[in-house]
């Protein structure tokens, strides 16, 4: 049942509208959502259920690189590794690079389904203006994006300059064209849950395919408890709309274990409607080498040899 009754349709009418109806969200029960979340996380899953869950949690993986040393050569190889990953596990979901790699992971992944994601809009500080933001977007799109992971302005947003943050994302979702549009709200950086709640909503109500929690070069990053609070607001904007929103932890999701903690909480919060690489995604960068070497232990009974893929 959604906790959200008001109408929604002159909500980003004014900036004191929007402040009103941000502010007028339920606040987030810190305690409870770190408590729901660690009670969550304890769920185990049983063998076969954990091989399924394996594999699901391959497929949900946008399987990412975003260092400043990136190089051609490392994206081919990435995007080698994303489409048979090894023995018989899926393929990922997606591929996320900077927007200068963008055509090289396009042209590797023609043909395999498999999506390409580039981050774009100043990432990961956002600094800069929405002309360039604009731009970035519009070359990452045309250089062959599929999906543009952009951040919100954390400055204007902590300062309360909730319509400037909304305004950008409505321009940049302008600038996707037919690409997907996720937001990454940089979590680590907004201080309270209810921030989270608030920053998930704006993102929304500005036409957002998808929230994502962090950019992966800001700690804490992708948290339970944030994605909780995340996955709460997809499904009570769906409540409220009918239009269903994707969500996106990244960044420190490093195990197996943490990769079904996620997937426990989504059918525990959201449902099960959000189980599919269409609607939930893990952005990592190492997480897909813990989730193959868990998944030969299942079938085998030991681990492989070391011979596993590594981005570094
Ligand atoms: O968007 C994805 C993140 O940057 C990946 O973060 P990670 O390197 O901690 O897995």
């Amino acid at each position: 049942m959604s906790t959200v009754t008001t109408s929604l349709a002159d909500v980003a009418s004014s900036e004191a509208a929007l402040r009103a109806f941000l502010h007028g969200l339920p606040g987030v029960d810190r305690v409870g959502a770190d408590q729901r979340a660690a009670m969550l996380g304890t769920r185990s899953i049983k063998t076969t259920a954990k091989a399924q869950a394996i594999d699901l949690a391959i497929s949900m993986v946008d399987l990412t690189t975003l260092e400043g040393a990136d190089t051609a050569g490392k994206v081919r190889a990435m995007c080698a590794k994303a489409v048979r990953p090894g023995g018989e596990a899926p393929s990922v979901a997606a591929v996320c690079v900077y927007p200068d790699l963008v055509a090289v992971a396009a042209e590797a992944l023609k043909g395999t389904g498999i999506k390409v994601a580039s981050v774009a809009t100043g990432f990961p500080s956002g600094r800069t203006s929405l002309e360039v933001k604009v731009s970035d977007t519009a070359l990452a799109v045309a250089a062959g994006a599929d999906e543009i992971d952009m951040v919100i302005d954390r400055g204007a947003f902590l300062s309360g300059r909730y319509m400037k943050v909304y305004e950008e994302i409505v321009a940049v979702k302008a600038a996707c064209g037919p690409a997907h549009l996720k937001v990454i709200l940089e979590t680590g950086e907004l201080v309270t849950y209810d921030n989270v709640r608030r920053a998930s909503w704006l993102a929304m109500l500005a036409g957002a395919d998808f929230i994502k929690t962090s950019t992966g070069k800001v700690a804490p990053a992708a948290t339970l408890p944030v994605t909780l609070i995340m996955l709460e607001a997809v499904r009570d904007f769906r409540d409220a709309t009918g239009r269903q929103v994707g969500v996106k932890p990244a960044g420190g999701i490093r195990t197996t274990k943490d990769a079904i903690k996620n997937l426990v909480l989504v059918n525990e919060t959201a449902g099960d409607d959000w189980l599919t690489p269409e609607w939930f995604r893990l952005g990592a960068s190492s997480l897909l080498n813990d989730l193959l070497m868990q998944r030969e232990k299942l079938a085998t009974g030991r681990y492989a040899g070391p011979d596993y893929f590594t981005l570094d």
